[in-house]
């Protein structure tokens, strides 16, 4: 069969990969298969062909997305928010309903909150690779089957190209503001720097100008962590029976990552030298309070997350340099025109603040002439996703002009 774009088979405004296989004529998929649906309060919109930075292309992608607000007559307060590495377009709501988790970013966007969606129209769309909705390795390839190890290799970039191509279908020319953390931080300084002028206020928050050698070693190892288990065949995990797949290695990822994104302290203060359900863990079969939270946390995100789309996601992390054949990153940073706010937490041991320092001091609509805002907070990396009050003092100042 032919292939056919979004445009001339299903509306585009909703497609699941369950649609997909039974237009063409296949039964829906068994296995571990990471389906969205129910949609939940999620829409879809099919942009098209996709071609990405490798050369490599899809002949369909479709973004799944979700808004608050409403967008103005003449589209001038649409701000848009990236998800970091594991999150999607679900920034707010409860779990439920096709949501794997409640919203991330709950304290930060609503009526009189920092983005105040009395005012503005917030749009969440998820990363291109990602498993919530938008096409990734766990989406339907023409033939039916998940495109598995077959989905390009993704760089931020392309995510961005495709965002891009999403706003344009959205009607959206130019973002209010582009906002984000952490992975999606590294998508909005992408924005300003691609695209200039469609990025009228910038919001960095908790990631660096470019992915560091350290950075893509603490990635490295976690993604071997997945390719090394057994049951991951090379990515061909689909059909395997009971919904197996590599979850022990994707677990163990997870718990990799995990210890960069939480503070030395804040762990040593939360669980000392505690035991799980007072068993000793020095040779009496027992474990600490604090591997039992890792375990808990890897399986955990088991459940929510395909192992194709994490190495996707990493490896999209991985090639995240803004200054790529751009002359470098301070020249890279130069074309950027919005008005801007760098953010990064005392204690991040993921992204450190001197990556912040970086970018703060590169852009000239920087508001604070040069530098970035520094919070302090004991949760490491992750004070992005906690610290509300002290985020949202800063996307506040943001957004006032
Ligand atoms: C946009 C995105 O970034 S992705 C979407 C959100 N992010 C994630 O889900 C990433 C994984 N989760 C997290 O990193 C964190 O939960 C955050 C950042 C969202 C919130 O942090 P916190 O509120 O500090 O939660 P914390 O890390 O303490 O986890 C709490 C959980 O650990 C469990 N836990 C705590 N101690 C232990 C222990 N000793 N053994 C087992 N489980 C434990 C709790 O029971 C709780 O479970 P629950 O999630 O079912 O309620
Ligand atoms: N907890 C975040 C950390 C990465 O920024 C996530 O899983 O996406």
């Amino acid at each position: 069969m032919e292939w056919q774009t979004a445009e001339d088979t299903v509306p585009s405004s909703f497609i699941t990969d369950a649609q997909i296989r039974s237009l063409l004529g296949k039964p829906p998929a068994t296995g571990a298969w990471r389906e969205s649906d129910p949609p939940g309060n999620r829409r879809f919109m099919g942009i098209g062909p996709f071609t990405f930075e490798s050369g490599q292309s899809l002949p369909f992608v479709r973004m799944a997305y979700e808004t608050w607000g409403e967008l103005n007559a003449d589209a001038s307060n649409a701000v848009l928010i990236e998800h970091a590495l594991t999150g999607d377009s679900h920034a707010v709501g409860e779990a439920g309903d096709g949501h794997p988790t409640s919203g991330w970013w709950q304290g930060i966007i609503g009526p009189g909150k920092a983005i105040d969606t009395d005012r503005w129209f917030v749009v969440v769309p998820n990363m291109l690779g990602g498993c919530q909705g938008t096409t990734g390795p766990a989406s339907a390839a023409p033939d039916g089957e998940a495109w598995g190890p077959r989905f390009p290799f993704t760089t931020i970039r392309d995510q961005v190209t495709a965002q891009a191509v999403f706003a344009d279908k959205l009607g959206i020319e130019r973002w209010a503001a582009v906002i984000g953390g952490s992975m999606g931080g590294m998508n909005a300084l992408e924005w300003a720097v691609s695209y200039p002028d469609r990025v009228e206020r910038l919001a960095v928050i908790a990631a660096p100008p470019v992915t560091t050698a350290d950075q893509v070693a603490l990635n490295s190892v976690q993604l071997e962590a997945i390719r090394t288990d057994p049951l991951f065949h090379g990515g061909d995990y689909y059909d395997a029976a009971d919904g197996e797949g590599p979850h022990r290695g994707l677990a163990l990822a997870r718990r990799m990552a995990l210890l960069n994104y939480r503070s030395p302290d804040e762990l040593n203060a939360r669980f000392a030298r505690s035991w799980q359900s007072d068993i000793n863990p020095l040779g009496a079969g027992g474990r600490f309070a604090v591997e039992s939270y890792l375990d808990f946390h890897g399986n955990k995100f088991t459940r929510r997350f395909d192992a194709n789309s994490y190495i996707t996601v990493v490896q999209a992390m991985n090639s995240h340099d803004v200054g790529r054949d751009r002359g470098g990153v301070a020249t890279a940073l130069e074309r950027v025109t919005a008005r801007t706010v760098v953010v990064g937490i005392d204690t991040d041991r993921l992204f450190p603040v001197e990556g912040q320092r970086v970018i703060a001091a590169g852009i000239r609509g920087n508001i604070d002439a040069g530098h970035a805002v520094v919070i302090r907070s004991e949760y490491g990396h992750d004070g992005f996703l906690i610290e509300d009050e002290l985020i949202g003092e800063q996307l506040t100042r943001l957004l006032a002009e």
